[in-house]
């Protein structure tokens, strides 16, 4: 597989799109290139692809509707902009999704929510809960009532952090330039663009080392700094022209367009880095002997049959800390049952789940792919 593929057969992908695509350089809020993004967003849905969209544009359109010419350094100022703003934005994301027969949602969020564990995970169930059901989620800062310290400061950190939140396999930043160039376009029109490097690539600072557009706020530094955050959950990062034409469907294709910064290591195993070291446990799985030998090989999900005991209190997806019977940590991984079902299907074969319970949400306890061997 080529790495390019990688983009074509993801499916799970988080798409931020900044703020001078989504208001024309700041004329207004561009109905008819948001309304092209949907287009082709619509279809990958209709093909099973997961989406979530983290748009700018609130503070832009706001001082668009209020008619302010510049952008107001006042915090105070800037939250009423981006207070009217984002009603503008949302109404028409929902609209335009609608055309399309899928529904759309509103997740406004602050750094707190990502940095305390237990909104962290609120905000985690919420975003698969909405996935799970096809929804879209429309994600944006929470702009009305951060302050300073806590801002993102830019979208391209919320994008990551979201494609971390939800184990997207690539991030795809829509911006007003073809993509990262090896130096700022607007002050080298001779600038050749990168078009692949491992996001961890130190050389990709000094290339991005110019500012920002008058609208936007991060620049390129802050999209590279977004790609290697999202490389940490093993997330691919491709920043891209948004005014392309058909650019999210020619990437799926194939085509060879804007920059496709790669993660140092494979998904899975980064993923599963990442679950360790991210989500705390919840509660505990008591192994027999047979299952500690199959988990403790690696490579093989952990079956309701195998787990003896359930101590603790955790919900579906959560982190638990599976043991050994003499109480030694073996393996964590994110269960697919609450601890009550899972005290219901212990030591039984998983062709027993939907007797026990009356229904069957999955046949492991934990899957492979969510099992890490300590
Ligand atoms: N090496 C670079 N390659 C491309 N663009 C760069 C580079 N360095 C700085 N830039 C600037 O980054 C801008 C895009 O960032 P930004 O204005 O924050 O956009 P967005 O609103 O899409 O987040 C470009 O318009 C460009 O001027
Ligand atoms: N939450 C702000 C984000 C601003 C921002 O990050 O803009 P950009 O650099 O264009 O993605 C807004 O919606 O205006």
């Amino acid at each position: 597989m080529t790495e390019r593929n990688r983009i074509g057969s993801a499916r799970r992908l988080v798409v931020k799109i900044g703020s001078a695509l989504l208001t024309n350089d700041g004329r207004g809020l561009d109905v008819s290139a948001l309304s092209g993004w949907v287009d082709q967003l619509a279809a990958l849905s209709r093909q099973g692809v997961e989406l979530v969209i983290v748009s700018s544009g609130s503070v832009a359109v706001g001082m668009s509707r209020l008619g302010w010419k510049v952008r107001p350094e006042q915090l105070h100022d800037l939250q009423a902009a981006a207070a009217v703003g984002q009603m503008g934005l949302v109404q028409t994301w929902e609209a335009q999704f609608q055309c399309h027969d899928r529904h759309t949602a509103q997740v406004l969020l602050t750094h707190d929510d990502l940095s305390d564990r237990k909104r962290y995970l609120n905000a985690r169930s919420t975003l698969r809960a909405l996935l799970d059901v096809g929804v879209i989620p429309i994600v944006n800062e929470n702009d009305t009532v951060v302050t300073d310290e806590i801002r993102f400061g830019d979208n391209d950190t919320l994008g990551a952090l979201v494609a971390n939140l939800v184990e997207a396999d690539g991030l795809i930043i829509l911006t007003d330039q073809s993509g990262l160039y090896e130096q700022d376009p607007r002050q080298n029109p001779e600038a050749r663009l990168v078009t692949e490097c491992r996001a961890s690539d130190s050389s990709l600072d000094a290339m991005a080392s110019g500012g920002s557009g008058v609208l936007g706020r991060g620049g390129m530094q802050t999209k590279v700094r977004a790609a290697r955050l999202a490389s940490r959950s093993g997330a691919f990062t491709v920043i891209v022209g948004g005014r392309l034409d058909g650019v999210i469907t020619r990437l799926r294709d194939g085509e060879i367009l804007g920059t496709l910064l790669l993660p140092e290591q494979e998904r899975l195993a980064a993923r599963k880095q990442w679950l360790a070291s991210h989500l705390k446990t919840k509660g505990r799985l008591v192994l027999d002997e047979g299952a500690v030998r199959v988990v403790r090989q690696g490579g093989r999900s952990l079956l309701p049959v195998g787990v003896s005991g359930v101590q603790g209190q955790f919900r579906r997806g959560e982190m638990v800390t599976c043991v050994g019977p003499d109480g030694t940590e073996v393996a964590r991984g994110l269960v697919n049952y609450d601890a009550v079902e899972a005290r219901e299907i212990r030591g039984c074969s998983s062709d027993r789940i939907a007797d026990v319970l009356g229904y069957v949400s999955d046949e492991e306890m934990i899957h492979r792919d969510n099992l890490v061997v300590v």
